[in-house]
Parts: C-alpha cells; sequence; structure tokens
C-alpha cells in the first residue's frame, strides 16, 4: 500500500519547523498573536485619518500602516498556509501511529488499545478472548537473497493473506518486524487454532512471492478464559511462547499456549 509522503519538520526551512513542531492549538495562538499587532496598526491609522487628519501622530501611523497594509493579504495567506501545514503533519503524524505504513494493517500501539478494551469487554461478559503471534519464516533470507523491497512486497502479501483468514471483527496488526499480532474477540482456544490454521494455509497457498522458496508462516495462540486473572502482555508473553515452540519443532505451523 502506498502511503502520501508526511510532512517531514526535519527538512523544512527554520520558521516552517519551528511553526510544524508547535501544534495546531500553539500555532493558532501565534497567528493571533502576530495577527493582532497588525490589525491594531492599520486600525490605528484608519482612526487616525478619520478623525484626527492634522494630528501630529496621523503621518508616523500612517507610515507604518502603509506596509502593513500592503503586505498584509500575502501575510494572510502565508499563514494560513503554514497552519493548514501544521494541522497536516499532526493528522498525519496521528494516522501514522494508528496505521502500519507498509502493511495498512493496524499498528502494534493501536492493536494494545484494542486488546486493553476487548479484555474489560470479555471479563464483563465472561467469555474468552484470544491472540495469534504470526511470523513470516527465515524473512531475514528473503532480504538478503531478493533486496529488502522483495521483503517488503513479501509483507505486505502476508499482510492481505492473513486478513483473507479472519474475521471482520478480528484485528490484524503489525507486531514487530516481520510479525503481526491479531487480536481474536470472544474466541477460545479451539477456534483461535483453526482460524491460526486458515492464516497459515492462506500464506502457504501464496506461493514463491519473491524468492524460488514459498512464504510460510509460523504461529503461536494463546487465550484468556473468561475468569482467568492475567493482562493483555501476560497473553502476548504466552502467543509468543508458544510461538518460540512451534519455530522449534520446524515451523510452518500452529502451536497453542
Ligand atoms: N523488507 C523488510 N524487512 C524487514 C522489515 N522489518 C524487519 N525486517 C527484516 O526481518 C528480518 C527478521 O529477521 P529474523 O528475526 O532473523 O527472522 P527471520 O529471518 O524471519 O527468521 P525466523 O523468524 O526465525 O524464521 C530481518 O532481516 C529484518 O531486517 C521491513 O519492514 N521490511
Amino acid at each position: 500500500m502506498s502511503t502520501p509522503a508526511a510532512p517531514n519538520p526535519g527538512s523544512a526551512a527554520p520558521l516552517r519547523r519551528l511553526l510544524l513542531n508547535l501544534g495546531p492549538r500553539r500555532a493558532a495562538l501565534l497567528a493571533m498573536a502576530v495577527a493582532a499587532p497588525l490589525a491594531a496598526l492599520i486600525a490605528a491609522a484608519v482612526l487616525a485619518l478619520a478623525h484626527v487628519p492634522t494630528s501630529a501622530w496621523t503621518w508616523p501611523l500612517l507610515g507604518a500602516a502603509l506596509p502593513a497594509m500592503l503586505a498584509a493579504p500575502s501575510a494572510v495567506r502565508l499563514l494560513v498556509r503554514l497552519l493548514q501545514e501544521v494541522d497536516d503533519a499532526h493528522a498525519e503524524a496521528e494516522r501514522l501511529a494508528l496505521i502500519d505504513p507498509l502493511t495498512g494493517v493496524c499498528s502494534r500501539r493501536q492493536f494494545f488499545v484494542f486488546a486493553e478494551a476487548e479484555l474489560l469487554r470479555s471479563r464483563r461478559a465472561q467469555v474468552p478472548m484470544s491472540v495469534l503471534v504470526i511470523d513470516i519464516d527465515a524473512l531475514r533470507h528473503i532480504n538478503d537473497a531478493r533486496g529488502h523491497d522483495a521483503g517488503d512486497d513479501v509483507l505486505q502479501r502476508v499482510a492481505q493473506a492473513c486478513r483473507s483468514g479472519l474475521r471482520d471483527y478480528d484485528t490484524l496488526a503489525r507486531h514487530g518486524g516481520d510479525s503481526f499480532a491479531v487480536l481474536l474477540p470472544q474466541t477460545g482456544t479451539d477456534t483461535a487454532v483453526t482460524i491460526g490454521e486458515r492464516v497459515r494455509t492462506a500464506v502457504a497457498e501464496l506461493g514463491p512471492v519473491a524468492p524460488a522458496a514459498p512464504v510460510t508462516v509460523t504461529i503461536g495462540a494463546a487465550t484468556l478464559e473468561s475468569g482467568d486473572a492475567g493482562t493483555v502482555d501476560t497473553l502476548m508473553e504466552s502467543a509468543e511462547q508458544a510461538l518460540a515452540r512451534a519455530q522449534q519443532a520446524g515451523r510452518n505451523r500452529v502451536a497453542t499456549q
């Protein structure tokens, strides 16, 4: 999935970089701080002209206000554009915090937000919940043999294959460089293993994506039964341990905690 390039504060000119780092609220305050004296100066000059044409203040005020009046439209346009950039940069940063830019699946951070909410829900409803940790086998070899772009392509296609094996209400997330995590709400161990097998088969059926060898994944599954004590972290640890066992047993398989 291609994503629009995010505005990069690091490469912007100093003033723009300063504004991009401000955040929308402080940027709006700064804009007001700049605009207010400008508007006051212009207003004072207009008043001086209208009411006291011969005052000693008239010509100095006009002298100061004239460049400000001439520059005002461009200054306003510039401010509006910079404020828009600040807004866009922050919207993009927020989007990147929620979504993995390479594969388009949920970010790891967002996965944990959903998992914590699901844990509360499953405790209240007294139903189990499960997670899968899906690790791509030998991605390092693919990167080394075919290059990083081929590895990226594998990651994207594996993400699509995983999605095809999941239900609409399961959440697929990028968990690490070469791994994904899946949140399976209201799901016990047997169903978690069935879904894990479906995902594993969908990936195996991709065939040889980049190198001659087909791409496969190894999956660890873990379940928090209703009534179990435990946290999202311990649940994920159990899935990681199951994954390690499946890898030791030869990869391209699903194991439970
Ligand atoms: N192309 C690409 N490679 C990545 C990305 N993130 C991590 N990797 C690569 O994934 C590989 C992970 O290596 P390992 O932890 O040894 O895992 P592996 O080679 O898949 O081996 P096993 O998982 O043990 O089967 C490394 O080569 C990383 O460079 C990414 O976003 N794109």
